[in-house]
């Protein structure tokens, strides 16, 4: 069984008498073990998709299911508890609450499922690099160092699916490579039924390390 399914999204955005189509006509399929890139212009709806692979945005037309829970079609709050439990999701500019400090960030999806796991968090944080880092706040950290707490924060309460928008921006060479490396760590990782990884990037790095490399063009997959 696939760990995430989508079939044939649509979706538009009307801005004045505008119409612009994000995505038309995209379908997904991810496999356990399966770490996949995807690239495509600026622009080209990768966020957009990610988006609605994670249930926080509805497209306009298809479907999302996630370790065999339906995303699509179903109030925020149902979709955030699929989310929660069978998701990690890691947006662009961080997904932190600039209230919590790093580990509280880290651990917080854990708490909320009943399941927090701060040996996992700091194991995490210490592979990204940020063990320093762990009592300081979202506002005091660097572009780069918020990615890698929300990637961790993605993580920590081992989903099956992680979805990242640009892991890797704002960093150096070796510290891209330790974000590999934990992204290839956790796909390889056990779980029931398998984990996968869906990353949005520009890296050349990142996409030759993945098993499936998908491109987007104006909304759809540019090969098909
Ligand atoms: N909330 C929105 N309202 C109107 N248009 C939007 C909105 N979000 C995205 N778009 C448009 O939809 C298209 C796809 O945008 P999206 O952010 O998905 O691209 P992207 O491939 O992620 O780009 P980048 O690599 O720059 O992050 C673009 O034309 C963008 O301007």
């Amino acid at each position: 069984m696939s760990i995430l399914e989508a079939v044939d999204l649509y979706r538009f955005y009307h801005v004045a008498d505008e119409e612009v189509r994000a995505l038309r006509g995209v379908s997904l399929d991810l496999a356990p073990g399966e770490l996949v890139a995807l690239l495509g212009a600026s622009g080209s709806g990768k966020s957009t998709l990610l988006s609605c692979l994670a249930g926080l945005d509805d497209p306009d037309g298809g479907a999302v299911t996630v370790a065999g829970e339906r995303l699509t079609r179903r109030p925020e709050a149902q979709r955030a508890g699929v989310r929660a439990r069978h998701l990690g999701v890691m947006l662009q500019g961080g997904n932190l609450l600039a209230h919590l400090n790093v580990l509280d960030n880290v651990t917080l999806t854990g708490q909320l499922l009943g399941q927090p796991d701060e040996a996992r968090a700091l194991d995490l944080l210490g592979q990204l690099g940020l063990d320093h880092r762990r009592h300081a706040f979202p506002a005091q950290l660097s572009g780069g160092e918020v990615a890698r707490v929300s990637l961790a924060a993605a993580l920590a309460h081992r989903p099956a699916a992680l979805l990242a928008d640009e892991p890797t921006a704002e960093v150096d060479a070796a510290t891209e490579e330790r974000v590999i490396g934990v992204i290839e760590a956790f796909v390889r990782g056990e779980g029931r039924g398998g984990r996968g990884a869906v990353i949005a990037t520009h890296s050349p790095r990142l996409a030759a390390r993945a098993g499936r490399v998908l491109r987007l063009k104006d909304g759809r997959w540019q090969d098909a």
